[in-house]
């Protein structure tokens, strides 16, 4: 597990952990003996693709479901027991605002449960919900909703917050906000967990990047070094040569041929996949660079492995 130590002093306390942790829905398997913690201070992003896993483990951290085999731990006891949720602010994907109460009554509800609660006007002016205190919670807009889970999430001050998807339904204005608002937490010493689908999305803020993908941990580390490896181009060409003779070219992922005979080359260096085309006076025609997709780029941590990261590849050759 990849905890940060600071330098010449002990080491972060854990504040939440899976170890070996697996989880199935029926026969589909969510979670595949993944280990992750957080330590305290540290902001994580958890990235992956639709259905990798993402909330799943989160629903384990906070105490939602339980795994079929691993253990888990919140603050170092069982994430259901009541006692270690107290230090715990989490907003679930699927919550939803309880239709008929009043944003003001919803947030003096939730701060009731809590010794020393963000005061609820303060609450709601940093949320940008001064205006909408009085409002039916079910008047809302998507995104105002969105706004207040958030905000009920940090109410308690919470040692530990995790956040699913905080910013789905956001326009770009309230996403930076909401952005703004939690950096505000975490530099007053708070640790956030939040999952994304977008590493621009998360990357302002998060000191640490976990990727999962197909139920695995496949990436952990800062996010330059995500960035580096999740940056992967597609290199398309016609060419008689067979796919094996681009497979060992520098940066090479993969080498896939359509069936209509285009060969599709995915590199984290689309400049050297190119000058090697040429110098290797390889014959082809049609030569198109894209970026790849974001399911591209999952799969090529996938296949690269932690014991093999891109940009060490790529300075070894
Ligand atoms: N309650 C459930 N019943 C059956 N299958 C489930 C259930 N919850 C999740 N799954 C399946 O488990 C896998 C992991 O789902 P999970 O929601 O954890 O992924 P995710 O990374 O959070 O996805 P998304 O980004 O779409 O929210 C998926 O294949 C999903 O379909």
């Amino acid at each position: 597990m990849n905890i940060p130590r600071p330098r010449g002093g002990p080491p972060a306390e854990i504040l939440a952990a899976a170890h070996s942790v697996s989880k199935s829905y029926g026969g589909t398997k969510a979670l595949d003996a993944v280990s992750f913690a957080v330590g305290a201070g540290e902001t994580v992003g958890l990235l992956g693709p639709n259905g990798a896993g993402k909330s799943t483990l989160l629903n384990l951290l906070s105490g939602l479901r339980q795994p079929d085999t691993g253990t888990v731990e919140l603050f170092g006891q069982d994430p259901r027991s009541p006692l270690s949720r107290r230090e715990l602010g989490t907003t679930p994907q699927a919550t939803s605002v309880p239709a008929t109460l009043r944003v003001r009554e919803t947030v003096d509800f939730v701060a009731a449960h809590y010794p020393d609660p963000i005061p609820t006007p303060e609450l709601l002016a940093d949320f940008g919900l001064g205006s909408a205190a009085g409002k039916q919670c079910g008047g809302l807009s998507g995104g105002q909703q969105r706004r207040l889970l958030v905000a009920l999430a940090l109410v308690g001050r919470p040692r530990l917050v995790i956040l699913d998807e905080p910013t789905t339904g956001l326009d770009v204005e309230a996403r930076e906000s909401l952005w703004d608002r939690l950096a505000e937490y975490r530099t007053g010493g708070g640790t956030l967990l939040i999952t994304s689908h977008y590493l621009e999305e998360i990357q302002t803020l998060a000191s640490r990047v976990v990727v999962i993908n197909e139920g695995s941990v496949v990436a952990d580390g800062n996010v330059d070094e995500i960035r580096g490896r999740v940056s992967v181009s597609r290199v398309s060409f016609h060419t008689g040569l067979p796919a094996s003779s681009f497979e060992m070219m520098p940066g090479t992922v993969s080498v896939s041929v359509s069936a209509a005979g285009t060969t599709t080359i995915l590199t984290h260096d689309a400049d050297e996949t190119v000058r090697q085309l040429v110098r290797g006076n390889v014959g082809f025609s049609g030569l198109e660079v894209h970026a790849a997709s974001l399911e591209e780029a999952f799969l090529s941590l996938t296949h690269s492995g932690e014991s093999a990261p891109a940009p060490e590849r790529r300075a070894a050759r």
